[in-house]
């Protein structure tokens, strides 16, 4: 009863400063007789929340996008032709815009999906550019150089908005978004787009597709953009090419990058500080541009995650040199928590698969065999081919011949995520996490598949799916402790070390409930104490009944854990067979130590 309690108080105490916040906002037209204030503070808000959408898709999911003003103004203007020349009511119009810039930020995505972030930066600020030109040149929809006039301002019924009602109307709006935008991101759709920002790879592995992704994380962009445009059409009344200059497309992510991305606070800390900075700085208008460039220079170099970024560290700091940190490391021995496996252990049959690099032949026509419910141990010296076979397997690397079957499923041309989906889970070679998400956020992102709640139901935090996050939370906890991280579920997981990355990794794995679990080099850099709790567990994972695989250049453990060793030599199986009889071959003898004189 306490705990919830405690809970509810500590959400009240993160909840109070935006309560704050929003409240003087609201007050500002009662206290404050001037409307320009009520005016810049309307404009504030709009720009929040094209920043908030900006920051879904920048911030956590790495799409950077400069075009964001354009999709403003495509809303803008789909809701002053709808209003201004169709006498649509705003309410009709706003949706419109919405699902008119949601459109248009697809198809800019698209590109997405080939390029990186960077040339996407390029295609985006190229849209930006065109669209103040197509918003001339279409002068019989658009009006030209003078724009739309005379857009109305929002009704309901036979009461028109005034000014005062447009900024609670953008608050409420803003703090709708921002409650949405924070179930997002503590969902599991926030964990798969931070994992297609930071390591698209794993991300595939524990099953997010990121070409969806992308598109949801766009989509989002050019929600927030077609809404904020529409809400500024009405605020200003008229809309017109010179509202959407290039500066002002770039505005939203430099906004989002001051205030701090992947921080909720962040568009609102940028916009502040944008607002602020042009009033303390009238006298020095002519260096006003000089002035930001530097700023940005200076945040990116010292302060990386921006302001908000900048004051979690410093609390950060400040509560660790206060109370000591909580680092109970549990005994490693304890039995490791996994739960049993989504299925039967799945087997894999490789036919005749090769793969090159360019002139590298890293796999030349291996035939395997791996039983279900054993664990398989891959070793070979360095360059022989085993993580290309993980890879091959996994389908994070699609073969140049040959079959790949899992289960009696010719699973050849299949992508990633479908396997993760089949109850495939992979540890990579060097540990591939969310580093600025806590240990719980890196350990859940493994039941990404088993989750069962889709997205509105998250978005909506409908009853079953807030008990289902809640069970998986209390499991990936349980998972953590099995692994001696108790009580450091909060703790960020690039604070770890080296050690107890790997461990993270092999816990998000299993919180997948594997059915195979795929193992590339798990042992490397872990202590002996970690070494044998790595050999106890590989042996629980097969005995809860998942197939295993290992790659491992560690023959104690591969000795101690395999019931089948494959040996391979320059992309050639050379031997497979129990651990004694592979390890004692001749042939492997001489694969690692070279042949007699
Ligand atoms: N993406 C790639 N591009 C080019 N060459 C590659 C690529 N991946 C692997 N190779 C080459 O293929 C060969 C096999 O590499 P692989 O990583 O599979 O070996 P490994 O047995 O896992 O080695 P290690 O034990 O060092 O991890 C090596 O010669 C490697 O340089």
């Amino acid at each position: 009863m306490s705990e919830v309690r405690g809970a509810r108080s500590r959400a009240v105490r993160r909840a109070a400063p935006w309560l704050v916040l929003v409240a003087a906002a609201a007050a500002l037209p009662l206290v404050s007789g001037d409307p320009t204030i009520t005016y810049l503070a309307t404009t504030a808000g709009i720009y929040v929340l094209v920043g908030t959408g900006l920051n879904l898709m920048f911030g956590y999911t790495g799409q950077v996008s400069l075009g964001q003003g354009a999709l403003v103004a495509v809303g803008a203007y789909t809701t002053g032709i709808l209003m201004a020349d169709h006498d649509w009511t705003f309410w009709a119009a706003a949706p419109v815009a919405v699902a008119v810039a949601v459109g248009a930020g697809t198809l800019m995505a698209l590109p997405a999906f080939r390029l990186s972030s960077w040339y996407i930066a390029l295609v985006t600020l190229g849209a930006a550019m065109a669209a103040r030109s197509l918003l001339v040149e279409f002068e019989g929809l658009t009006g030209g150089w003078s724009g739309l006039m005379g857009i109305p301002r929002p009704a309901l019924g036979p009461w028109e908005l005034g000014e005062r009602d447009i900024l609670w109307l953008v608050l409420a709006v803003n703090v709708m978004l921002f409650v949405m935008v924070r179930t997002i991101v503590g969902s599991r759709l926030g964990r798969g787009m931070m994992a297609v920002r930071d390591a698209p790879e794993m991300a595939q592995s524990v099953g997010v597709a990121p070409a969806r992704m992308k598109l949801f994380a766009f989509a989002c962009g050019g929600a927030t953009a077609g809404l904020g445009g529409a809400l500024l059409a009405v605020h200003h009344g008229l809309v017109t090419p010179d509202d959407f200059t290039l500066d002002f497309s770039i505005l939203f992510l430099l906004v989002v990058i001051i205030g701090g991305a992947a921080r909720l606070a962040g568009p609102v800390i940028g916009t502040l500080l944008f607002f602020a900075l042009p009033e303390l700085l009238t006298g020095l208008a002519e260096w006003r541009g000089l002035i930001y460039g530097a700023a940005l220079l200076v945040l990116m170099v010292y302060a990386p995650q921006g302001v908000a970024g900048a004051w979690e560290k410093l609390r950060a700091r400040r509560r660790s040199s206060g109370v000591p940190a909580d680092t109970d490391t549990a005994d490693p021995g304890i039995p490791i928590e996994a739960g049993p496996p989504r299925g039967e252990p799945l087997g894999v049959e490789l036919i005749g698969v090769r793969k090159s690099f360019g002139g590298v032949h890293a796999l030349r026509g291996i035939d395997l065999t791996i039983e279900p419910g054993t664990v398989h141990a891959i070793v070979g010296p360095n360059g022989s081919g085993k993580t290309t076979l993980l890879n091959v397997i996994s389908r994070l690397l699609r073969q140049d011949e040959g079959q790949v079957i899992l289960d009696a499923e010719d699973v050849s041309r299949a992508p990633a995520e479908r396997l993760a989906r089949r109850g495939v889970a992979r540890v990579f070679q060097t540990p591939r996490l969310l580093g600025t998400s806590s240990l719980r956020d890196n350990v859940l992102l493994g039941a990404y598949t088993r989750e069962r709640s889709g997205g509105p139901a998250i978005v909506l935090r409908l009853p079953w799916a807030r008990r289902e996050q809640a069970e998986l939370a209390a499991e990936a906890d349980r998972l953590l402790a099995g692994h001696g991280l108790a009580g450091r579920a909060s703790e960020e997981a690039a604070s770890l070390p080296h050690g107890e990355q790997r461990l993270l990794e092999v816990a998000r794995a299993l919180m997948a409930r594997p059915r195979l679990l795929l193992m590339d080099e798990p042992a490397a850099g872990l202590t002996p104490r970690e070494l044998e709790s790595l050999g106890r567990l590989i042996r629980a994972i097969r005995d809860t009944g998942t197939t295993v695989v290992l790659v491992e250049h560690h023959i104690e453990l591969v000795a101690s854990v395999a019931d089948v060793v494959t040996v391979l030599d320059r992309g050639r199986l050379v031997t497979s067979g129990p651990p004694q009889e592979a390890l004692g071959d001749a042939r492997v003898v001489e694969v690692y130590l070279g042949a007699p004189a």
